[in-house]
């Protein structure tokens, strides 16, 4: 079998006493995209940061293209791209400019206009980065770190900040990307993006692997949701228990209590029934009633409440 691009087995890394990383192992096959998710200060960026070379593990093993990042740096730089979360730009130059300079520090970069082009941003090529806005400097990180024809592309929260249409953009490009045969390792707070745009993931949770698999392997078992706004006046120990359904559980939005019932062993439409029937009885109205398959932000929620999954 192919060697994978990235292998990290059983990886710990601490800071004095604490173990922020706390064995740690995944595989990222050849052209896969792989997204790390978790709750913040579950150990995402530390893990990275070692891929990347910028920390030595504590104890395990990680290798990128078959080395060890930290110490065979030299061997390992010029084939991976990174997309840290803030880059330091000189603020005076023009995005073109910006490219320009930077392929002076690369080995075989890609032409200016193509990665210009690449990235989204040819029409802003001779705007100061100063003038751009949040998401048009994400895309020029992602510019940079596309320029030397990166094998492995290391993304770090790249759509932070970016308006809806702007991370739809970022999406079609990190996909072709993908497409031309790099390998990615996502990190990202947005569980949409893992959802469209990775082939496997792991959600860490405290340093450790709490999930991992495809989307749909991640998802299996956690049955469909069954979600609305709990009426004004209904005491919540006064909601049914539902065919198939947990107990329900209770959060509090904006807009006021939000009842969400887990429904699995496909009973969706048994429970709705005999949910719906339930109000029809009281005459109560269901405000924002939804029946839908769980989403990764709920197993999310249960990971980072740290139920048993
Ligand atoms: N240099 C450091 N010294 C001491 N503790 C650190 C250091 N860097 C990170 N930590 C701690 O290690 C833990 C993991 O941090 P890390 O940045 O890897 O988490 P993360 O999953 O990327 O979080 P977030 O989603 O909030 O960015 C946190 O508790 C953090 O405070």
């Amino acid at each position: 079998m192919d060697e994978p691009a990235i292998r990290v087995t059983d990886l710990h890394r601490g800071y004095g006493d604490f173990e922020a990383v706390a064995g740690v192992s995944f595989e990222v096959g050849a052209g896969e995209l792989f997204a790390l998710l978790g709750t913040n200060g579950a150990g995402k960026t530390t893990t990275l940061e070692t891929l990347e070379g910028f920390q030595a593990a504590s104890s395990g093993t990680v290798r990128v293209l078959g080395h060890d990042p930290y110490r065979e740096r030299r061997a390992v730089r010029p084939q991976i791209g990174i997309m840290l979360q803030e880059g330091g730009f000189f603020a005076d130059l023009t995005v073109a400019e910006t490219v320009g300079h930077w392929r002076g520090f690369t080995r075989r970069p890609r032409g200016r206009d193509e990665t210009l082009a690449l990235a989204g941003l040819a029409d802003r090529a001779g705007v100061r980065v100063r003038q751009l806005s949040g998401g048009q400097k994400r895309r020029l990180d992602l510019a940079l770190a596309l320029l030397g024809r990166p094998r492995v592309l290391f993304l770090d929260e790249p759509t932070a900040g970016m308006d809806p249409e702007a991370r739809h953009a970022t999406w079609r490009i990190v996909r072709d990307v993908v497409a031309g045969g790099t390998t990615v390792l996502l990190t990202t707070h947005y569980l949409e993006e893992a959802e469209r745009l990775a082939d496997r993931l792991a959600m860490m949770h405290r340093g450790r692997i709490a999930l991992t698999g495809t989307v749909a392997d991640v998802l299996a078992g956690h049955g469909d949701r069954i979600v609305f706004t709990l009426p004004a006046a209904l005491p919540a120990a006064a909601l049914p228990p539902l065919p198939g359904g947990g107990p329900p559980g209770i959060t509090v939005d904006g807009g006021g209590a939000v009842v969400t019932y887990a429904v699995t062993g496909a009973r969706l439409q048994h429970a709705l029934h005999a949910l719906l029937r339930w109000a029809d009885e009281r005459d109560l109205a269901l405000e924002g009633l939804q029946a839908r398959s769980a989403s990764l932000e709920d197993v999310f929620l249960r990971t980072a409440e740290g139920a048993a999954l």
